[in-house]
């Protein structure tokens, strides 16, 4: 076999991860040792010997036997160096874990946030029907008063502070306060309402507010402060801003109001900031930020395509909170999606995971995805504070196709990192012109196949001899025109980008990520690691503002400030 094509097989890859490691590598059982599951599957791992093709060569049927359907998405994942054995044995990791325990844990509400005592209930955020429990009761209210102010600013009635309707939105929020509805706005831009245009500031920059500024009109401008704490720098401080920005344009103190709006879990904070209580909407502690667009932090959503798309949208996240709840493991896509993820990360050596959105409007998908998996998988210890013995969850990284294939998708087809990638494509387009989404979703099918089948010396060698090079040149070009393949990639298809099968998608990842973090013994729900940069981040504001650099300070960081307070201006 072409030594290039076995790059990535699972026996050398298994091989060097276990010459470079302890035995500890493993997932470990209670006592810190390798469960009998982890060291079977690292085995497994270790005689790994079938390409993919090979795998589709004996067995017909292996796209049908490795795919699924569920929430309206189709999972495709027979592109991947698996066969049943693997699965069995994953399965067996996924019960020693007690995954299904813990997915109920999940969405009984039990508090699976240990380091914070907090469920973590984004599943009730898009409940059906009547509320049952007080969380959905709470979640009920913050709905209606959100369908209230959708109602009043869609009919022109929300008027600023010179008797204008308001035409413009515009969140203040970072992270899981700007992520999820930045890019679910523009996932669903197909189905925007005209009435108002919702924009997106997050960056201390100046110049993301200063952007805002220069386009916008204040008299017609409505400004969301999200902030689940209501204690976020970038937030307040562009929330100052954009007070300033209004006072200074002929907005009353007394007619502020009429401009903000405010989502938090600290409303106390969110008042003494100077916002009005009755502006104010909830956001609860058992709703994480990354996973808080279904909450009032989705009301630019919400404003942008209308209560009942948004309503849309939950309901395709709860068809999906439904078929994690009861679906077998093995049927179950966000289960499987993180049992093929671990299988990549923990015993194939794969640091990274790529998500390529073959759609224009699922820009900022791989971003959201980030903070998704990163935030909740970057931990350097398990749930009960002992330093991991395998590896965090992965760097996560991507962006809409087909415009990847035009600068990075070359280190995918021939660089010598194993990169495991989701593809995401659609059936139609929401625009009207078939023939390029045709031309769309061959690009993302082609990216799939050409990483599975790769190219041999040969038929580079033929290939250049059909244009016409000669025996000697056609030998010298083909080994740098030789395509390993053998790559692995799993396959998710939308039937469109709607507000339904969004939330599906969004859901799916969620709880793949859940998954992955009780197959890695992890945390998924608290955030510790971006503190120390928060906190250092105000002192060296400090001395910026006095001039005054502590010479305790490292001798790097004390130049660069220097350097800072010494500009010329
Ligand atoms: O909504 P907040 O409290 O302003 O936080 C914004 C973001 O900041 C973080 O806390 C990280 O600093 C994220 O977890 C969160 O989504």
């Amino acid at each position: 076999m072409d030594p290039l094509t076995m790059t990535f097989s699972g026996a050398q890859a298994a091989e060097k991860t276990a010459k470079a490691s302890t035995q500890l590598t493993m997932a470990p059982d209670n006592n810190n040792n390798p469960s009998p599951s982890a060291v079977a599957l690292q085995q497994h791992a270790e005689q790994w010997n079938r390409t993919l093709s090979e795998l589709f060569t004996q067995d017909s049927q292996r796209s049908q036997t490795y795919s699924l359907e569920a929430a309206s998405l189709y999972l495709d994942y027979s592109k991947n160096h698996l066969t049943q054995d693997t699965i069995d044995k994953l399965l067996q990791l996924a019960h020693d874990r007690q995954l299904p325990t813990a997915i109920e844990a999940l969405l009984n509400g039990e508090k699976v946030n240990n380091t914070e005592q907090r469920p973590a209930l984004h599943s009730a955020l898009r409940f059906q029907g009547q509320p049952k429990t007080p969380e959905e009761e709470a979640v009920a209210e913050s709905l209606a008063r959100m369908e209230e102010i959708v109602d009043q600013l869609h009919r022109g009635k929300w008027t600023g502070y010179n008797g204008d309707a308001i035409t413009d939105i515009v969140n203040i929020g970072i992270g899981g306060s700007d992520l999820g509805p930045r890019m679910m706005c523009d996932a669903l831009a197909a189905y925007h309402q005209a009435e108002l245009k919702v924009h997106f500031v997050a960056n201390i920059d100046a110049a993301d507010m200063g952007d805002i500024f220069k386009q916008l009109n204040p008299a017609t401008t409505l400004f969301i402060v999200a902030s689940k704490s209501f204690g976020t720098l970038e937030t307040l401080e562009n929330a100052k801003a954009a007070r300033t920005w209004l006072i200074e344009n002929g907005c009353r103190m007394e007619m502020l109001q009429q401009h903000f709006i405010a989502i938090s879990a600290n409303v106390e904070k969110a008042v003494a900031f100077g916002m009005s209580s009755k502006n104010i909407l909830p956001m609860w502690d058992w709703v994480g930020g990354r996973y808080s667009l279904w909450s009032a932090i989705g009301l630019p959503i919400a404003l942008a395509i209308g209560m009942q798309q948004f309503n849309a949208l939950r309901a395709g996240a709860h068809a999906m909170d439904d078929h994690f709840a009861t679906a077998p493991l093995d049927q179950n896509m966000p289960v499987l999606l993180a049992l093929i993820q671990y299988w990549y990360s923990q015993h194939w050596g794969a640091q990274t995971q790529a998500v390529l959105p073959y759609s224009h409007h699922m820009h900022y998908f791989p971003q959201f995805l980030q903070q998704l998996d990163m935030e909740s998988l970057g931990k350097r210890v398990d749930k009960s504070g002992q330093p991991l013995p395998h590896k965090s969850g992965s760097i996560v990284w991507g962006a809409e196709g087909s415009n990847g294939q035009h600068s990075f998708h070359q280190l995918l087809h021939q660089g010598n990192h194993l990169v495991p990638v989701d593809f995401i494509a659609t059936l139609r387009s929401g625009y009207s012109n078939p023939h390029q989404h045709q031309h769309l979703f061959a690009c993302c099918i082609s990216q799939s196949q050409a990483l599975l089948q790769g190219k041999s010396h040969t038929q580079a060698v033929d290939e250049l001899l059909a244009k016409g090079a000669s025996q000697e040149e056609a030998e010298r070009l083909a080994e740098h025109q030789v395509i390993p393949g053998n790559r692995p990639s799993n396959t998710l298809i939308l039937e469109e980008l709607t507000p339904f099968s969004m939330g599906a998608l969004t859901a799916l990842y969620e709880h793949k990520v859940y998954s992955l973090s009780v197959l890695l013994g992890i945390n998924a729900f608290d955030q510790w690691g971006v503190e120390l940069g928060k906190q250092l981040g105000g002192e060296i504001f400090k001395a910026l503002e006095s001039g005054d650099v502590p010479d305790s300070w490292d001798s790097s960081t004390q130049a660069l400030a220097q350097r800072f307070l010494n500009q010329e201006t």
